[in-house]
């Protein structure tokens, strides 16, 4: 289990947090995915648990036991932990073996049991016939793969990544996304995450904390930040495409076509992409302006100007664009946020 606890980093005296006051717990084996745009502190977060940054305030556990506090720190060797980045860092002078096995022989391990360790290491990453081949001799896959495997030797129980899979190309990124929720099941280690990309989190993470300059804007399982987003920031941020999040004025969309299913509220409705479609005018439809179509599985996610707002819509292929594009509002939004974007009942 990871506890953290109102955790908290501020880099320098007078600045600004970048993890602001964090308090989050997975259960032993969870898949956590810190998810967010850049510079929201995800990797900040991630240097803590692994040793790298002390916290200015706050606690992490792991299991029982405390780990980090802003008045004592277990070494990062210490700490059971394995970590991958986003470049893989492999010493080129040495073999695949001899890179998977270099942190074993640092721990003072017997060379036997590095053997055995370094075979299953590799075995389990599915590289074994590329033991003897040095990291020019291998691909950009490859070479994600040795780093996996030289992490997974020492047996840590607590996995972090930091964007492994950034540089590798969209099927590469696919193949390793499975690789990847294979080796946890395989390892049964906590896996830590940290990525921008929501597609990444909604494939493997049991649990997601979705970070937003240093806070958590919601924690939870995959699913219900899709059906329940907590704050206007998660419905915008996760989806594929993402929800819209249209401005209502006085209980009218655009503060222009007054609606009840608005409440008469001020801030923003979301929309998903799905729940409108296109159309010419109508009572219930906006004004729009067609931006950019691209086919998705048998249907054309249509993004289009709407004011001043970039939105999407799902299309059906055969239906041409109407001349005068309008959208055709849902019955009612998915859901209803004020201008901080915090939900309104
Ligand atoms: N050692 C440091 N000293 C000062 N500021 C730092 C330091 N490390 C990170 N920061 C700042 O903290 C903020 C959060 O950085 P962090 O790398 O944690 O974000 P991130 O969400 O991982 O972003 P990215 O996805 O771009 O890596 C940034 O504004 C960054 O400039």
């Amino acid at each position: 289990m990871i506890t953290l606890e109102n955790l908290v980093k501020a880099f320098g005296t007078g600045n600004a947090p970048v993890v602001d006051d964090v308090s989050l717990s997975v259960p032993a084996g969870a898949f956590l995915v810190l998810l967010g745009p850049s510079g929201c502190g995800k990797s900040t977060l991630l240097r803590m648990l692994a040793g790298l940054e002390n916290p200015t305030r706050g606690t992490i556990r792991f299991g029982d036991t405390l780990v980090a506090s802003a008045s004592q720190s277990l070494p990062a060797g210490q700490r059971g932990v394995g970590l991958v980045f986003q470049s893989y860092a492999l010493w080129p002078h040495m073999t695949v073996a001899g890179n998977v096995d270099w942190p074993l022989k640092v721990s003072g391990l017997d060379p036997a049991i590095r053997r055995i360790r370094v075979a299953e290491a590799l075995d389990l990453v599915g590289i074994a016939d590329l033991a003897g081949r040095y990291p020019a001799e291998i691909s950009g896959g490859q070479q994600q793969r040795v780093a996996l495997a030289r992490m997974i030797a020492p047996r840590p129980q607590i996995m972090l990544f930091d964007e492994p899979l950034s540089n590798l190309d969209a099927s590469l990124r696919v193949e390793m996304r499975h690789e990847l929720t294979r080796l946890h099941a395989a390892t049964g280690a906590t896996t830590v995450y940290v990525t921008h990309d929501q597609v990444e989190a909604m494939t493997m993470a049991s649990h997601v904390a979705v970070l937003n300059r240093g806070r958590i804007e919601q924690f939870g399982r995959p699913g219900d930040l899709l059906t329940q987003p907590a704050t206007a920031f998660v419905a915008r941020f996760v989806g594929t495409p993402p929800a819209n999040l249209v401005p209502v004025q006085a209980g009218a969309w655009l503060g222009l076509l007054p609606d009840p299913a608005l409440r008469g509220a001020t801030g923003l409705a979301m929309v998903r992409a799905q729940d409108w479609h296109l159309s010419g005018p109508g009572p219930r439809s906006l004004p729009a302006q067609k931006i950019e179509v691209v086919p998705l599985a048998g249907r054309l996610v249509v993004t289009c100007k709407l004011g001043d707002q970039r939105v999407t819509v799902i299309a059906e292929p055969e239906a041409p664009l109407p001349a005068d594009l309008h959208l055709a509002l849902p019955e009612a939004p998915y859901a209803l946020f004020n201008i901080e974007g915090q939900p309104l009942p």
